[in-house]
């Protein structure tokens, strides 16, 4: 076996495709597949077995238990506790209280874990704050703001009929309704373009209702996102991911620039208005926070 060691925390919707997803990029030499619900666990870990021989993929497939995780290079948390999200606004922000036990739980099993910690678990600038201060560990980032970011450059090369290569430009703030679109710093071809910012906005929050209305859950833009950090964070391609990490006393999403899997902050420049949806994020994040169930008094950080 060769290649780095991944566990992935969760086989439902996203943790199922991040899975397979890997298998097929055959990027962990070993993918273990840790998760509640052992028969789930069991069943993907076969049907993972299947695609790496049929596929040819150098990746091990193995079900594990919580304690077989510290030794992975990395792991990425895609839970999800059961409950029924009645939220209208703020939807990602539905799951805090019922997802913060969970990730507390994991957290304190996963104190002294010195790889690289992906939270995917939604609201991820909620869950991937908690998870670091829980567990102490220095490696933690939170999954959105890229997937929101290469969403926003897909739409705008289809506004500018361009190839999306072609788009620079960052998705920063919270993975939800305080998203900050980078208008002012967004170039296509090199050149700054005037981004229809309302159009863009709308279309970015409509964008995961119409997966969800078509296929119930969205899990293939969240696992490329995490895939694409992966290959980031364990050293295996150089380049910017917008990941939730500290910014002052919060956790939001801004540009990190990897290079040896090593990052580093890279915002752009923000006008007066960003720069105040920016904060505006961080104070509502703060007192999201805030709100989530207090930890054991044992355990409080
Ligand atoms: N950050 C992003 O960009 C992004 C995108 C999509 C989804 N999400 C989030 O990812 C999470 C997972 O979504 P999903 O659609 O795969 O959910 P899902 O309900 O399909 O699957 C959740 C899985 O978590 C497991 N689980 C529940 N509690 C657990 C625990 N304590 N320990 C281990 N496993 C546990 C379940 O058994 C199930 O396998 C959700 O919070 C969702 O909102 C985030």
């Amino acid at each position: 076996m060769s290649g780095p060691v991944v566990g992935i925390v969760g086989s439902g919707a996203v943790g199922q495709t991040l899975a397979a997803s890997l298998v097929a990029a055959a990027l962990p030499g070993r993918l273990l597949v840790v998760s509640r619900q052992p028969d789930q666990v069991h069943g993907l870990t076969a049907d993972l077995q299947d695609l790496a021989h049929t596929a040819r993929s150098r990746s091990q497939v193995e079900a594990g238990e919580v304690a077989d995780l510290h030794g992975c290079d990395a792991l990425v948390i895609a839970l999800r506790t059961g409950f029924t999200n009645t939220a209208q606004r703020d939807i990602r922000r539905g799951g805090a209280t019922a997802n913060a036990p969970a990730l507390d739980a994991l957290a304190r099993e996963l104190r002294g874990y010195r790889g690289t910690v992906l939270v995917v678990t939604n609201p991820v600038d909620l869950m991937a704050r908690r998870f670091g201060e829980v567990s102490g560990c220095s490696r933690v980032y939170g999954i959105g703001s890229n997937l929101d970011s290469a969403r926003y450059r897909l739409l705008l090369a289809r506004y500018a009929q361009v190839s999306p290569e072609l788009v620079r430009g960052h998705v920063i703030g919270e993975h939800g309704d305080r998203a900050v679109v980078c208008a002012s710093t967004t170039t296509v071809g090199s050149r700054p373009i005037a981004v229809p910012v309302r159009t863009v906005v709308a279309d970015l929050q409509r964008r995961p209702a119409l997966i969800r209305g078509g296929i119930g859950r969205t899990r293939c833009g969240p696992a490329g996102a995490v895939l694409s950090t992966l290959r980031k964070t364990l050293g295996l391609a150089d380049g910017i991911e917008e990941l939730s990490v500290p910014y002052g006393d919060v956790y939001l999403g801004i540009p990190l620039r990897f290079t040896g899997g090593k990052a580093v902050p890279s915002v752009p420049p923000l006008t007066r208005s960003e720069r105040l949806r920016l904060d505006s994020a961080a104070s509502s994040l703060r007192d999201a926070y805030a709100q989530l169930p207090a930890l054991p008094e044992r355990i409080a950080t």
